[in-house]
């Protein structure tokens, strides 16, 4: 057993006393959240292979400190501005607040007993310093996903120090940034006591490992952090499985990279004499060691998932069998999706002013104005870059919004940029074959939106329903919308129905029957009715003749 055990370079106690100081001036200082421009990014020679700064003065402006300032130091991103103002409606706030206060719980045991709980945990960001890049002359886009990720990584606990953007043609194959602008970033973690970096795209596993070599803490990528949020809020057993399979198959590539947790895992035992940098982490054998045995919980996961399958397929063809009409609330996270569910069916599901409150799909009953049910399902958020991993693992979920007959595609129409979230959401519903299925535009938060916005997307979609979930305005012209848009029963019947068999009569007023007219006769309850095909064949034997 060798003295240097592990040897990721802030284990050193040199520099974690360092970190440890830099953090407490810091907190002293209590900066507000800001996002700085990369003033000298055409400077700085490791990053700068984009000839447009050269060739194009206009560019300028961009990168003015003041207009970059200006814009980013109004606090954090505005997806999480200071707004709590729950409604009735808002759902079971006791379990946000437990959520919160899980959240903050710091200090995991270091006790791992299998080596897949490491990634199961929280990251345990604490004060994280964000950097992205961007090509061209994009800074605004790529400003509003620094600020996406800043809500991001506020959800997933932690607090944001700072931001950077730097503008680069391609990244930088072995550290992202390049080492130059990789050192500022060091610096400016130091100066603030980060001890998280979080780059704003998916990184290579090398990527991860050289910038990391260079900044000294720990650095994760946009899909890690994502996955991360999906952990903390998994509830269900389904949910749960899903998530830790897409977590499973992201970390497998990256194995190698993630040094301590992995190193602690193995003891003293390997990564001893010789281990410089770069090769710190577990041994080779310790890695093949793990590498089996997430596989062999990969299997495991993916068979529990396709075994919890039939289940939701058999609810699934049980309201198919009575033909109720499904509607699927889709739409980006935070959008308003479970605020509109409760708006539309006094559900109380769980709303929070936070990225992916909602993982577990719930359905409720519903009924349009004129008493025709039908079943309204709330999804998984989508963001830009949902990790493909997510996708595959959250298939069958997703799948649900396929087989809808309508969805509702909610916007938060108060957003700077609701139609970049239009084109996310799609994607998303392309990928999982849903984008046959009809679509109503919900813009939500008409409360809080420019009018400009919402004209501007009137004009652009066809089929528009414009609500405040919160103020309940348009939410009946919505119910009229979706009661317009979902399929009805077809079928026109005349039943006698005797009043032994109640029931039956019940069903029809419960689900999916148009009850054109009731009366009582003498041998039972006469109605004229329109009814979906199944259900036509099952009520044969009450069918009486038109008279
Ligand atoms: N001003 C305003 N805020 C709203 C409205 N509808 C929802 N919100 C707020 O938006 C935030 C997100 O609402 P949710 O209903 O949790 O959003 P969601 O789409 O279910 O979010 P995820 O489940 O996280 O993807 C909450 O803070 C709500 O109070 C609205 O009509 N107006
Ligand atoms: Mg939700």
């Amino acid at each position: 057993m060798t003295e240097h055990n592990n040897s990721h370079p802030t284990s050193s106690v040199d520099q974690t006393i360092a970190r440890i100081l830099a953090a407490d001036e810091a907190t002293q200082q209590k900066k507000p959240t800001r996002f700085v421009a990369d003033e000298q990014f055409r400077t700085d020679p490791s990053s700068d292979n984009d000839p447009r700064s050269e060739t194009d003065p206009s560019d300028d402006t961009d990168f003015n400190d003041d207009v970059r300032r200006s814009s980013i130091l109004d606090g954090p991103a505005r997806v999480l501005a200071d707004d709590e103002g729950h409604t009735e409606h808002d759902g079971d706030q006791f379990d946000l607040f437990e959520r919160r206060r899980l959240r903050r719980v710091e200090g995991l045991s270091t006790e791992l007993q299998d080596v897949t709980e490491v990634e199961n945990r929280q990251l345990r960001l604490e004060r994280v310093v964000l950097a992205g890049l961007y090509r061209g002359g994009s800074a605004e886009e790529a400003e509003y996903s620094l600020r996406e990720l800043a809500a991001l990584a506020e959800t997933a606990g932690s607090t944001v120090l700072d931001g950077f953007l730097q503008r680069r043609s391609t990244p930088d194959p072995g550290t992202f940034f390049g080492s130059g602008k990789a050192e500022q970033i060091k610096e400016a973690v130091a100066e603030l006591g980060a001890d998280t970096v979080i780059v704003d795209s998916e990184l290579a596993p090398s990527q991860r490992r050289g910038l990391e070599d260079i900044v000294n803490v720990k650095v994760i990528d946009r899909t890690g952090l994502i996955l991360d949020i999906f952990a903390q809020h998994a509830q269900s057993r389904e949910g749960k499985a899903q998530v830790e399979l897409a977590q499973l198959e992201y970390l497998l590539p990256r194995l190698r990279g993630w040094g301590e947790s992995m190193s602690r895992q193995a003891g003293g035992q390997v990564g001893g004499a010789g281990a410089g940098m770069g090769s710190r982490g577990p041994g080779e054998t310790q890695i093949e060691l793990d590498r089996r045995r997430i596989n062999r919980r990969m299997a495991r996961l993916r068979r529990d998932i396709a075994a919890m399958k039939p289940a939701r397929e058999t609810k699934r063809a049980n309201r198919r069998r009575h033909a109720v009409p499904s509607v699927a609330i889709a739409g980006y996270t935070n959008a308003g999706k479970s605020s509109l569910l409760n708006r539309l069916t006094d559900a109380e599901v769980l709303v929070e002013n936070a990225l992916f409150a909602t993982l577990d799909p719930t359905t409720r009953k519903a009924a349009t104005p004129d008493g025709l049910g039908y079943t309204l399902s709330d999804t998984v958020g989508f963001v830009r870059q949902l990790p493909t991993q997510l996708v595959e693992a959250f298939r069958s979920t997703l799948e649900e919004v396929a087989a809808a007959d309508l969805i509702l595609h909610v916007v938060d129409a108060s957003h700077p940029e609701p139609e970049a979230q239009i084109t996310a959401v799609r994607t998303v519903l392309t990928e999982v074959e849903a984008h046959q299925v009809d679509e109503i535009i919900v813009l939500n938060k008409a409360d809080a939106a420019d009018s400009h916005v919402i004209e501007r997307i009137r004009r652009r979609e066809p089929h528009v329903a414009v609500v405040s979930a919160r103020t309940g305005q348009g939410i009946a012209e919505l119910k009229q919308a979706i009661a317009e848009a979902i399929p009805r029963p077809s079928v026109p019947m005349e039943l006698l129905v005797p009043y032994a068999e109640g029931e039956v009569v019940s069903r029809l007023h419960a689900q999916d029957a148009e009850i054109l007219e009731t009366s009582y006769q003498q041998q039972g309850t006469r109605l004229s009715v329109k009814v979906g095909p199944a259900l036509a064949a099952e009520l044969g034997r009450y069918q009486v003749e038109d008279s």
